[in-house]
């Protein structure tokens, strides 16, 4: 039996689910729970924005049971079909792949100082590739390369052209001009990456809206109550690839894991990985007394790859931290595993949704979002980078 108070509200349905066995050993200092059991929830319910009287209760008594005690769970039901999710895994690794000549024409650093309004946002505000080390959680170096990709506003979206010229000296303009405006640098060497992706963030927001009604419901809301607040949702996307690491590569003082601890940001994140992932995402439990963890290795059930899915802080904030945003890291997978590629995607509120971040603060989405995506990079905090 486990002790944690998480793991009492799991239910154990793990026999339902094909799963491969845990790597044999935690990695540094990590205290490991060896069943990676989150709570699987089915949303094929949810698919239609249309309003019945005959949705499962069980299902969401479930739902608002996981997202109380546990803030992550399996989505299964979620409408992507599994070709999708391994096709975007697999674009994704070939990225990473691509001579580092050709990623770093496309990094997202190269937009970083673009900070005034005239100047033409190539990237704005990460968006782009980022080599090993250069995101930092924790004040320390994570051991990923990643790609970020954020919601490419349209031409004439009202968001993007209040930051016309014509509109600076208005003082009352919001403050995200970067993520309004920003482009997402497609590889041209890799076409295939924008198609794909494109793909991936289409299927991806109808899995959102889906969730995002049956959360609704798990609050005694009505089913479309979000709907206002993300039928224009400043998704991002961040692929991403873990190096596999040798055992005594683990610590150092700069770096620090695949990905340091952390919670998201904003409504919900779905996490596409590898399936050939074990024990490196890993999912922080109630235990107050010391820093335990289960892992959330990828799962397949009833031959469809489940999501794994996680609550955001505003989600978390808006419930009165009824619902979980719980912290996790990434741990680096250690040779002779290969290295890790997932692809997260955060389904988000609109940028200019108005939202109480926390007790004493109201503010535009995208003003909240410029702040955490800065406080990612060491060159946004240091002008002499
Ligand atoms: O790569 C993963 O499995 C999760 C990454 C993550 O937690 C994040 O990007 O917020
Ligand atoms: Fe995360």
């Amino acid at each position: 039996m486990h002790s944690s108070s998480l793991l009492k509200h799991l239910v154990p349905f793990i026999t339902r689910t094909s799963q491969r066995r845990l790597a044999a050993y935690a990695q540094s200092d990590l205290v490991l729970h060896n069943d990676p059991v989150l709570p699987i929830i089915d949303f094929s319910s949810f698919a239609s924005k249309n309003e019945t009287n005959d949705y499962p209760r069980d299902m969401i008594e479930k739902l608002a049971n996981a997202c109380e005690h546990v803030g992550f769970f399996y989505a299964i039901g979620h409408g992507i079909p599994n070709e999708l999710l391994l096709r975007t895994l697999s674009v994704t690794r070939q990225l990473f792949d691509l001579d580092s000549k050709i990623k770093n024409q496309y990094a997202a650093r190269l937009s970083a100082n673009s900070s005034k309004l005239n100047q033409q946002f190539r990237g704005g505000l990460a968006r782009g590739y980022q080599s090993v080390g250069e995101n930092v959680t924790n004040a320390k170096r994570d051991r990923h390369e990643g790609f970020d990709l954020y919601r490419d506003l349209e031409d004439n979206h009202p968001l993007r052209l209040q930051f016309n010229d014509k509109n600076l000296s208005n003082k009352k303009l919001p403050d995200y001009p970067e993520l309004a405006q920003g482009r997402n640098p497609w590889p041209k060497e890799f076409p295939i990456f924008k198609e794909t992706l494109t793909e991936y963030t289409a299927a991806m927001l109808r899995t959102g809206e889906r969730v995002m009604r049956a959360i609704a419901l798990s609050l005694n809301l009505p089913l479309n109550h979000f709907e206002s607040t993300f039928n224009e949702s400043f998704w991002v996307i961040r692929c991403i690839k873990y190096p596999a690491v040798h055992q005594n590569e683990s610590k150092s003082p700069e770096y620090g894991h695949g990905c340091g601890e952390h919670s998201d940001y904003g409504w919900l994140t779905f996490v596409n990985q590898d399936p050939d992932s074990h024990n490196c995402l890993h999912v922080r439990t109630t235990d107050t007394t010391k820093a335990t963890y289960v892992a959330a290795d990828p799962i397949i059930v009833n031959e469809q790859i489940a999501l794994t899915c996680n609550i955001g802080d505003i989600l978390a904030f808006i419930t009165n931290h009824k619902y979980r945003s719980t912290r996790h890291c990434v741990i680096s997978p250690v040779k002779p595993a290969r290295s890790r590629i997932s692809t997260p995607f955060f389904f988000e509120p609109n940028l200019d949704v108005k939202l109480r971040i926390n007790e004493t603060t109201e503010c535009y989405y995208g003003e909240y979002l410029t702040n955490k995506v800065r406080n990612n990079f060491n060159y946004y905090n240091d002008e002499t980078k």
